[in-house]
């Protein structure tokens, strides 16, 4: 993945093929093993939610998946790029061009507005949108030029997703985007992220603990003790706007 190689378009297919993945990690005497030997392929386009208890090892995927750890053993492949530590500069250069994570505080600079927000990735990015269009993507058009502190809790979660698909990243990772929101709040998130999974085909992976978002997935993975133990697909999507919990 030389950094002098054209951007790459959104793909068809296979996107990340996990092998075997196994994740421990070393505190003190003890081992703690989050992941067992995870086995999926995640296709281009897709929506996918992760469900899991607390501790069932959700994150640590998402954190692998987005290249922000890797793996202890097994295989972790992204568009035939081997995404397992042993090139720095893979890994770097994968999180910057092709990951879009968003999480579940904000972490927008508070003395930026929106606009300012969005255009520190956009600066830096390939082959960005502009800051306009990824907030008119999010629905915020009307407040780009206002600060963190006048918009709400989910009208800065929508800042922080327009700042994460700025760079038109292939793959977008969302570890519960919804959990400081109300319902209604969070369902106008789930609608942003619904739109840009529709219209730009980005790969979106989901975390939740909340069974109910399941329903707008196209596909839902169960993590329990680091383990997959349910996969099904979902023949209709629901729409975010008709979700209830
Ligand atoms: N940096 C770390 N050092 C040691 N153990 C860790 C570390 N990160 C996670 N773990 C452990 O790995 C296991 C899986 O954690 P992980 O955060 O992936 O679970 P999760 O399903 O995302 O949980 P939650 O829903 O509470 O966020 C847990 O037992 C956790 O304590």
């Amino acid at each position: 993945m030389s950094s002098t190689q054209s951007p790459i378009p959104v793909s068809t297919g296979v996107v990340f093929q996990a092998r075997g993945v196994r994740k421990v990690y070393h505190t003190g005497e003890l081992d703690v093993v989050a992941l067992h030997s995870v086995d999926i392929d995640l296709n281009a386009g897709e929506l996918v939610c992760l469900l899991g208890a607390s501790g069932s090892g959700k994150s640590t995927l998402l954190n692998i998946l987005g290249g922000l750890d890797v793996p202890s053993s097994g295989d972790l492949i992204y568009k035939g790029w081997p995404l397992d530590g042993s090139e720095e500069n893979t890994l770097t250069l994968f999180r910057r061009n092709c990951v879009g994570f968003v999480f579940q505080f904000y972490n927008l600079i508070p003395s930026l507005t929106a606009r300012e927000n969005v255009a520190l990735i956009t600066g830096i990015s390939r082959n960005p949108m502009t800051p306009e269009e990824a907030l008119e993507m999010v629905g915020l058009s009307g407040r780009m030029d206002h600060f963190p502190s006048q918009l709400s809790g989910g009208e800065q979660q929508r800042v922080a997703i327009a700042r994460a698909i700025a760079k038109r990243p292939e793959v977008l990772l969302c570890d519960e985007p919804t959990g400081a929101l109300d319902v209604t709040t969070g369902i106008a998130v789930l609608e942003a992220v619904e739109r840009i999974n529709r219209e730009l085909g980005t790969l979106t992976v989901i975390i939740t603990h909340n069974a109910a978002m399941a329903d707008m997935a196209d596909r839902v993975l169960h993590l329990s003790d680091g383990k997959i133990v349910k996969s099904y697909r979902n023949d209709v999507r629901l729409p975010a706007a008709e979700l209830k919990w």
